[in-house]
């Protein structure tokens, strides 16, 4: 259920609430695909005020298999000991970015596992048993996600198969509980995601996410479609960009109308020594910050930013030390959440696309 709170331009906040509590939007959510957020203890996220986080249906259903964390931890809320909400991503996309062999039927998804090539069959019904016994708050819709470029006729084909898998998930009686989000495809083409959207909607989804538009650099394609398709979505449902993304395409698709947010990408170069800070990214490694005394981000106030230097944690990366990792994951959740509580009290103040320009306009400027 969502209440929205605001609109400045087409930017908007939200607050949406899940059975373990309500999410504030526009919101970044931390990536926890092995039920753990790598480098972080459950606390530091509290404290970070992380509100949601992601699991992952393909990645615990080989390991270490959804009977178990029922069974052992009623669900992935006792397993893990977190008590806010959880997303879960539904398995298709991962099959396709982490199993090289991997067949897609009407029936469902068949795949090696990456981990000891044992096959395996994922259908929406299975995913939807997986997500059912994680407790997950949010569940995904199982989709196919076409690998790109693709003709449009790909697309289409690919857009029918995940529309009738997409209806094989609402039939699995999982939508009682208002938790099931469906999710668009259809590549840029506008005509075909607005079908799409349109024939989801005719099954009610609770929410809808919009999935094949984490591309990587090419993203003005992006941002031009998110601003022409995004405020045609139904108002009164939350709207997830999934897999998306580095700061200013986050705030792109915050003016263009989205809620919520998930990338692995805050995560993952924080383990490559890559700070985030309003003055754009900074790669830890570089000689520059040897004796540099300075924090990370002197506009920061998180603790690492509050308490080391940049040539401390320079010394912990070139050293292969595990704090460094700790330190800068830390930060860079840190820094992706402010960001969007920032954004959503600027919607609030109605003054948001001040406060775009003003971070775009230090975050491009190239200090490093
Ligand atoms: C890069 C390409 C275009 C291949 O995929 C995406 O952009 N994909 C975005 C994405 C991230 N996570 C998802 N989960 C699901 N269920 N479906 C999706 O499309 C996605
Ligand atoms: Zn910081």
């Amino acid at each position: 259920m969502i209440k929205v709170e605001g609109y400045s331009g087409k930017a908007r906040a939200t607050t949406i609430t899940t059975e373990h509590g309500e999410i504030k939007t526009p919101i970044f959510m931390p990536v926890g695909t092995r039920a753990s957020v790598k480098c972080m203890w459950q606390e530091d996220l509290y404290e970070m005020n992380a509100q949601i986080i992601l699991g992952n249906t393909y990645h615990l259903y080989l390991r270490p298999g959804h009977e178990l964390i029922e069974k052992v931890g009623g669900g992935l809320h006792g397993f893990m000991n977190w008590d806010k909400p959880i997303l879960t991503d539904s398995g298709g996309f991962q099959v396709f970015s982490l199993s090289d062999i991997n067949k897609i039927t009407e029936e469902g998804v068949t795949f090696s596992s990456h981990i000891d090539g044992s096959k395996h069959l994922i259908s929406p019904e299975k995913s939807m048993e997986i997500q059912k016994g994680l407790g997950s708050d949010i569940v995904m819709a199982f989709d196919e996600c076409p690998k790109l470029p693709a003709t449009k006729d790909t697309l289409r084909e690919s857009m029918e198969l995940t529309l009738r898998w997409a209806k094989r998930c609402i039939d699995y009686k999982l939508r009682d509980y208002q938790k099931l989000f469906g999710i668009v495809q259809g590549g840029l083409h506008k005509d075909l995601r607005t079908e799409c959207m349109q024939r989801l909607e005719e099954m009610d989804f609770p929410g809808l996410a919009l999935g094949g538009l984490s591309v990587g650099e090419k993203n003005e394609e992006m941002v031009d479609f998110l601003n022409d398709f995004v405020h045609t979505m139904p108002d009164q449902k939350p709207r997830y960009l999934m897999g998306v993304g580095k700061p200013l395409d986050i705030l792109n698709g915050i003016r263009a109308g989205i809620d919520m947010f998930d990338c692995v990408l805050p995560t993952r170069n924080a383990r490559n020594g890559q700070f985030l800070t309003h003055d754009g990214p900074l790669n830890i490694k570089n000689l520059r910050f040897r004796e540099d005394t300075l924090p990370a981000d002197p506009s920061c106030d998180c603790k690492v930013c509050k308490t080391y230097s940049r040539s401390y944690i320079r010394h912990l990366y070139t050293t292969g030390e595990f704090l460094a990792g700790n330190l800068i994951t830390y930060h860079n959740l840190y820094f992706m959440i402010k960001m969007t509580q920032d954004a959503r009290q600027a919607i609030l103040d109605d003054r948001f696309d001040d406060y775009y320009k003003e971070f775009y306009n230090r975050y491009t400027s190239r200090k490093w």
